[in-house]
């Protein structure tokens, strides 16, 4: 197998750099004089005398965690003597001797300036420690810790840090000051103290000035240029499913130290990623690419078994430092099998304009990541084992925070943070002069649908927004093709009333049959994603067309064309809805169905007269006259939503008059039928469905009024049939079973629902028939006894 360029490029990178993240020093105690309030001048080394007079002035050390500040003796059980009373005097030029060796063995840039700033004075007595931590970076220039052990009688105490799998340990001098100095991101512990007093010094390391790192070599940067080159030129599959291969849009490649989002920057880089970002950079700029930093969120499925289980015997940890954790709980013991799935997701990069950190949210694939260290070496925030679960095997998931530089081809660059965020691509865009906006466009085709897609389900309000400067931008870009390639990932659901101005732009400037195209798009007309009956696409006809479309007619010609062309589309969708509901076999949600079309109905009528869309409104009062009488379960919200007649034309020229009329009619002669007598029992199958021997039984017992139940001896198959048939119609029919001989005996019995549904229906009716009378105007016609 050959290798792909990026694991050459991760693989030379990693050759060439030694990661130094901690070093020690030995100097003489000369350098520093300390005074601390309240027991005067402390001398070296510090007697236990003097030790103990410390302890008095201790309080309980609290630790960082996060945000956090906590106070927990099983972490960190030490005596912190507040800042405030401890004098640290140092002999300036020695320390700037011992600060200038730590940054350059640490790896930092020669012309940056490294200062220390106290942050305590710490004392263990026996039995005293502090488990394995990191620091929190307090201050925005601090880059790691400088320990300073003072020279004291004691045993056990030993400072370990830790980066990766690597560690150092460091026990203290009993003559001379131990320093020792290390990364912010290091985990680092002090063991218990067995015998004695352990004090020690601690200084947060800034660092600040010119941080540029040195220039790398040369030679080495024309060579990971080629790498650039290479990746960039081999094509990768696209991206959001079954899009074309071609290159790749981005080199993503994972840095070993760990970062805050506020310490992220190319000056800052620590140890190893110094070197290895300005050699980077250096190679971006040789091949003609962009490289930016960014922060990543990955996630490691890995299968696993605890290892007990696991052929019995307890397999190699991926612990391998016994130490606890105070972030994950799985069990201590897993046997970790192969990685099964691994996401890498950027949530932070610099901005176009160099250095400031900003949020992003990107998911990226597999074949455009690469790092030196493979991401099983670090330390993962958390993680979560899943023992078996019926289909799925065992699986721990890992998530770590990693910093990561991510290159690309400069003309990439507008198609990178566009993929990420959509509306400053499109406020970018409409800043541009047409062509340039146009050519900029077109490297967003690829991803645009799926970017937009993808953010809908996340986050309407913000889609909104986005939508708002899609529209702006169609307009500005002043080209049919690049118009219709922005605004179509979105859906009509997004156009409200407030739209009407911006969107009636683009039917004056591209036209009626590019308008067309773009609705039938938006409402998903002959698209198979075209859902009858959607929650969303009902509220949107109910709420905002007719508010659209009166804002549309405000521009004569264009605008009314526009608003018609909703209308109809509108119409569409609504007569599938209707037709969709009045076909359900269920009464119930035959009746709800119709129910919730009543609103969108009123919209509909509303805008077809605004528009003056009177063959629209025609055909729509027309369908609905055609349907059974159920409808009434729409007509009725539908004129209740409508506005009740002012005499104004609008109502007259929507049909709510004809509406209400047609309803009217329904509703009496349903009242006057003839109300069911007290002895009779006779329910009527609704035609259609089954028509098989057992649904004639039942059709024949259900029409006999006189008859109230039936035992009926079924074998359990056809007891389910009929049972079926019942609850699908809705019947006041109970169904059970006599479980006794063979075969059991399926027993129905007619339920007095029959008489109270139905004068429950006839009051409703009557109730809706007044309501109708008064509120429209209508005959009042004689009430049936
Ligand atoms: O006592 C030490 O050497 C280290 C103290 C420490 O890790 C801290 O204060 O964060
Ligand atoms: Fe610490």
């Amino acid at each position: 197998m050959t290798t792909v360029a990026r694991d050459r490029l991760a693989r030379m990178l990693r050759g060439d750099v030694a990661d130094v993240f901690s070093v020690a020093l030995t100097v003489s105690t000369d350098v520093l004089s300390l005074a601390v309030d309240g027991v005067g001048p402390v001398a070296f080394p510090v007697s236990s005398a003097r030790a103990q007079e410390l302890l008095g002035l201790g309080e309980p050390a609290r630790f960082g965690r996060g945000e956090e500040t906590l106070t927990d003796p099983g972490v960190r059980d030490t005596w912190e003597i507040p800042k405030e009373r401890v004098h640290a005097s140092w002999d300036d030029d020695e320390l700037n001797d011992i600060l200038t060796t730590v940054k350059d063995e640490l790896g930092l840039p020669i012309t940056a300036e490294l200062t220390a700033d106290l942050h305590s004075l710490l004392v263990y007595e026996p039995g005293q420690f502090f488990r394995a931590h990191q620091d929190s970076e307090k201050d925005d220039l601090m880059i790691g810790t400088l320990v300073v052990a003072l020279p004291s009688e004691h045993t056990g105490g030993e400072l370990v840090v830790r980066h990766l799998d690597e560690k150092n340990a460091y026990r203290g001098s009993t003559a001379g000051l131990s320093l020792v100095a290390f990364y912010a991101d290091c985990r680092h512990e002090v063991a218990r103290v067995r015998s004695g007093h352990r004090i020690a010094l601690t200084y947060n390391l800034l660092l600040s000035g010119d941080t540029a790192p040195s220039e790398g070599d040369e030679g080495a940067a024309g060579e990971l240029a080629g790498f650039l080159r290479e990746h960039f030129s081999t094509p990768v599959l696209g991206r959001y499913g079954a899009g074309p291969s071609g290159p790749p849009n981005r080199l993503v490649y994972l840095l070993d130290h760990e970062y805050t989002p506020r310490a992220l920057g190319w000056r800052r880089l620590k140890g190893a990623d110094a070197a290895r970002g300005s050699l980077v950079r250096a190679a971006a700029e040789v091949a003609g690419y962009e490289a930016v930093l960014a922060l990543a969120d990955i996630k490691t499925t890995h299968s696993a078994y605890e290892a007990d289980d696991y052929y019995g015997n307890r397999g190699r940890g991926y612990r391998d430092d016994g130490e606890e954790d105070e972030d994950t709980d799985d069990p201590a013991d897993l046997e970790i099998q192969e990685l099964i799935e691994s996401t890498v997701m950027l949530t932070h990069w610099t901005g176009p304009d160099g250095d400031r950190l900003e949020a992003t949210s990107l998911d990226v694939g597999e074949d455009e990541v690469c790092a030196s260290t493979g991401t099983d070496d670090f330390e993962p925030y958390t993680s979560d084992y899943e023992g078996y679960m019926g289909n799925w095997g065992n699986t721990l998931d890992r998530w770590y925070h990693r910093a990561a530089i991510v290159v690309w081809p400069r003309e990439q660059s507008f198609a990178n943070r566009a993929e990420t965020s959509p509306g400053w691509a499109l406020d970018a865009l409409a800043e541009m002069a047409p062509t340039d906006a146009q050519a900029a466009a077109a490297t967003l085709e690829p991803f645009w649908d799926g970017a937009l897609r993808l953010r809908t389900a996340e986050d309407s309000a913000r889609i909104s927004e986005t939508f708002g400067k899609a529209l702006r931008t169609a307009d500005a870009v002043a080209d049919a093709a690049t118009a219709s390639m922005l605004l179509r990932p979105f859906r009509v659901e997004y156009l409200t009333p407030s739209d009407a101005a911006p969107f009636v732009k683009l039917p004056g400037r591209y036209g009626r049959p590019w308008t067309e195209q773009l609705l039938r798009t938006w409402t998903g007309v002959g698209q198979p994603r075209w859902t009858v009956g959607g929650p969303e696409r009902g509220r949107w006809v109910a709420n905002s067309l007719p508010g659209l479309c009166a804002g549309l007619r405000a521009a004569p010609g264009v605008g009314e064309m526009a608003a018609r062309l909703l209308v109809g589309l509108a119409w569409t969708w609504l007569r599938e809805a209707i037709d969709g509901a009045a076909r359900s076999t269920s009464p119930r949600s035959r009746d709800g169905g119709l129910h919730a079309l009543g609103a969108p109905l009123a919209s509909v009528l509303t805008a077809a007269a605004t528009t003056g869309s009177a063959d629209t409104r025609d055909t729509v009062l027309d369908h609905v006259r055609r349907q059974q009488d159920a409808v009434t379960a729409l007509e009725m919200p539908a004129l209740r939503a409508a506005a009740a007649p002012t005499g104004d034309d609008t109502s007259h020229e929507a049909g709510f008059g004809d509406l209400a009329a047609d309803c009217a009619a329904r509703l009496r002669s349903r009242l006057a039928l003839p109300r069911r007598a007290a002895t009779d029992w006779s329910i009527t199958l609704a035609a259609g469905g089954c028509g098989c021997d057992l649904c004639e039984t039942l059709r024949g017992f259900l029409a006999d009024p006189s008859r109230r139940t039936l035992d009926w001896p079924l074998a359990e198959q056809r007891r389910r049939h009929v049972h079926s048939r019942i609850d699908a119609a809705e019947l006041p029919v109970s169904h059970v079973t006599r479980r006794q001989g063979r075969p059991y005996t399926l027993v129905l019995q007619k339920t007095d629902a029959l008489f109270t549904d139905e004068l429950t229906q006839r009051a409703r009716d009557q109730e809706d028939l007044d309501w109708l009378v008064a509120e429209w105007h209508l005959a009042p016609a004689p009430r049936t006894p």
